[in-house]
């Protein structure tokens, strides 16, 4: 099977694409992929950290207003369906993934015009504008909770769960815990705000930083994002004799491994992160990010703490001081985190991946 990949922008969109590249690999080992994002959005650095292909089309995200940048973006896209089809043509995929970001649009569509069959994948509840705007020409839409299958043409939509919740299933707690350096006999608090980093987690964090010595059976792993980690590093640097039990990583590329080794979350709300933690069952802090179109992560995040899955703090209650009484809370009550693993594993879809994929080879050209 000859596949095309596409979704880009931040890592929520672009690791869903390559957990439905290594599921299909899995079913077809001799299946061939190609990866169309852009130079510009994450999937530029990520990809190539794997053995796909990768090519870009130009192409920027659509107001919701109309201004003149509309138009400017609306002869960008029209040039990159073109693109697309060409960069389609010579590789001849059997069937077009999109998992979402402004790349999809011109890539999906284009593959739509040249007959070939294409499903995109909504990892929110609400779904994104080139989801929406894709829906309409696409063979197959697969959605990530029920509440979004209102949204989408009903006989072409199936509800699917995540690909990354299966693609964390294969993570390896010891290798995260060799990678990471820390011995089992020790509790792992993952700290991280989403694929870019969050600046006020970081703010939290570095304001209860001095106080983590007092957990002597848990080890901190902290996240700061990329683009972050220069200013934190100097700033920890600066506070002097931070506590031992933390590590302070700019990003982590092996996070179901990672994943697999984590007591407790704390983190953004994004969609993949949390199919992440539902699949395995982690307990989460969660301070959904304000900054998402119709306050997404807000209704992702409540919908753990519904089911006592998660501990929901607002950006606008997050201090240094909360995030550490939250995280008390949780690992001094050996119960209460029983009862919210549970709780989180009772929302898991962990054979997301392999339900898109039979999804995906059903409506493949066949040769
Ligand atoms: C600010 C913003 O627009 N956020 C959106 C974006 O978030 P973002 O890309 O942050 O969202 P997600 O939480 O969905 O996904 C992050 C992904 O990156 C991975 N990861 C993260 C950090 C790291 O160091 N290493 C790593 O591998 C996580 O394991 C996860 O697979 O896309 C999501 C999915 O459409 C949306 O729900 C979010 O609202």
């Amino acid at each position: 099977m000859r596949v095309v990949l596409t979704g880009g922008g931040t890592g929520g969109h672009i690791y869903p694409a390559l957990a439905v590249a290594r599921e299909v690999s899995r079913q077809h080992p001799q299946a061939a992929f190609l990866y169309i994002g852009s130079k510009h959005g994450l999937e530029a650095q990520l990809v190539p950290r794997t053995e796909i292909p990768f090519q870009s089309v130009e192409i920027s995200g659509l107001k919701r207003k109309l201004t003149l940048d509309n138009l400017k973006t609306l002869w960008k896209f029209l040039r990159a369906v073109s693109d697309s089809k060409k960069m389609l043509r010579e590789f001849r995929p059997d069937v077009v993934i999109g998992t979402g970001g402004y790349v999809c649009g011109p890539v999906v569509y284009a593959a739509a015009k040249l007959g070939i069959p294409t499903m995109i994948h909504e990892q929110n509840v609400v779904p994104g504008l080139t989801n929406k705007f894709l829906s309409r020409s696409v063979t197959k839409v697969a959605v990530s909770f029920s509440e979004s299958l209102a949204f989408f043409p009903s006989a072409k939509t199936v509800l699917t769960g995540n690909p990354r919740a299966t693609e964390v299933m294969h993570g390896n707690a010891e290798a995260g815990r060799s990678f990471l350096g820390v011995d089992a006999g020790k509790k792992i608090v993952l700290i991280f705000g989403g694929s870019r980093g969050a600046r006020a987690i970081n703010e939290a964090v570095v304001a209860m930083v001095n106080q983590l010595g007092q957990f002597t059976d848990t080890h901190f792993v902290y996240v700061t994002g990329d683009v972050h980690y220069e200013k934190i590093h100097a700033e920890l640097q600066q506070m002097g004799d931070i506590s031992t039990n933390i590590t302070v990583l700019p990003f982590v590329h092996n996070m179901p491994d990672v994943l697999a080794a984590t007591h407790v979350l704390v983190g953004r709300a994004g969609a993949s992160t949390l199919a992440e933690v539902t699949a395995l069952g982690v307990p989460s802090i969660l301070i959904p990010s304000p900054y998402v179109t119709n306050n997404h992560q807000e209704k992702n995040a409540r919908g753990l703490e519904k089911v006592g899955a998660a501990e929901v703090i607002v950006e606008q209650e997050l201090t240094g001081e909360s995030l550490l009484k939250a995280l008390s809370a949780i690992l001094a009550d050996a119960k209460r985190w029983e009862q919210m693993k549970k709780s989180s594993l009772s929302l898991g879809m962990p054979h997301a991946a392999t339900e898109i994929v039979d999804q995906l080879t059903a409506i493949a050209r066949k040769k």
